[in-house]
């Protein structure tokens, strides 16, 4: 489905991302996992082809990122939330859609999204008048109705509330249950754990890990995901030493 192949970003003189090659198959959720400054996002901007990478490729089938085809059949939810707030979310969504060329009207899946997100209301509103969680709904609903063969998911949760969280949940095991893959950058490894098929775990710029939680947790011979993340991450040493700093306090 999604190929990542051995991508490099260079910015001046700083490598951001290199070397990453990764995939992710049809109905697989992959998580994307590293410390702050790892390299997720610019993998996941290359994915969408908004930077120019200085080496290496992402296709999907035929399709390199640059296609309109792959854009089509994929998705996004970024982290931040940079909306325009002088639409209402009808509009928002309205042309999200025009966008991706996809008729609204009568649209079941939609409906359905706006029902169980309980934004049916909160449409009719300006944006700028919405809360941080009402954002990422809006964020969700506009990208789930697509119904891309690839959803890129930034820290999906962040502000969500409870509720919200656990319909998200839903929602992304049924994406993939309908054969749709997803990538999952997050910071949770609870929920990398219960959510991925597989996890992918960057350091400065490199893949250091890859596999599934069970894969990963016995390789390293951890008893959780953070055990494994920091050990693949190289901060496991840092990790120790503030342990007794703390327990000295
Ligand atoms: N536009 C840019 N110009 C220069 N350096 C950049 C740019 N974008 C990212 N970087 C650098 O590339 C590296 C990787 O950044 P990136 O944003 O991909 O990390 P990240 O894993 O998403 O981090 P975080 O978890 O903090 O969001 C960092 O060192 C960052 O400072």
């Amino acid at each position: 489905m999604l190929h990542v192949q051995a991508i490099k970003k260079v910015y001046d003189k700083h490598i951001a991302v290199h070397d990453v090659s990764f995939h992710i198959g049809q109905g697989e959720v992959v998580g994307l996992v590293g410390p702050n400054g790892s390299g997720k996002t610019t993998t996941i901007n290359a994915i969408l082809n908004v930077i120019n990478l200085t080496d290496g490729a992402v296709h999907m089938g035929d399709f390199p990122c640059t296609s309109k085809s792959f854009k089509k059949q994929v998705s996004y939810v970024p982290d931040d939330l940079l909306l325009p707030h002088v639409l209402t979310g009808k509009e928002y969504i309205e042309f999200v859609a025009a966008m991706y060329e996809l008729d609204i009207a009568n649209n079941e899946r939609l409906a359905s999204l706006i029902d169980i997100f309980d934004m049916k209301e909160a449409l009719k509103k300006p944006i700028e008048a919405y809360s941080h969680g009402m954002k990422k709904k809006i964020q969700l609903i506009s990208a789930v109705m697509l119904d891309t063969k690839l959803l890129v998911l930034d820290e999906p949760f962040r502000g969500l509330d409870i509720e919200a969280s656990i319909i998200t949940k839903k929602l992304i095991k049924n994406f993939t249950r309908q054969n749709c893959s997803l990538l999952l950058s997050t910071h949770d490894l609870l929920t990398a754990e219960a959510l991925c098929d597989r996890i992918v775990i960057l350091s400065k710029g490199k893949k250091v890990a890859e596999g599934s939680p069970e894969e990963l947790k016995q390789t390293y011979g951890a008893t959780d995901l953070e055990e494994v993340f920091l050990i693949a991450s190289g901060l496991k040493s840092r990790s120790d030493r503030y342990e007794k700093i703390i327990q000295n306090m």
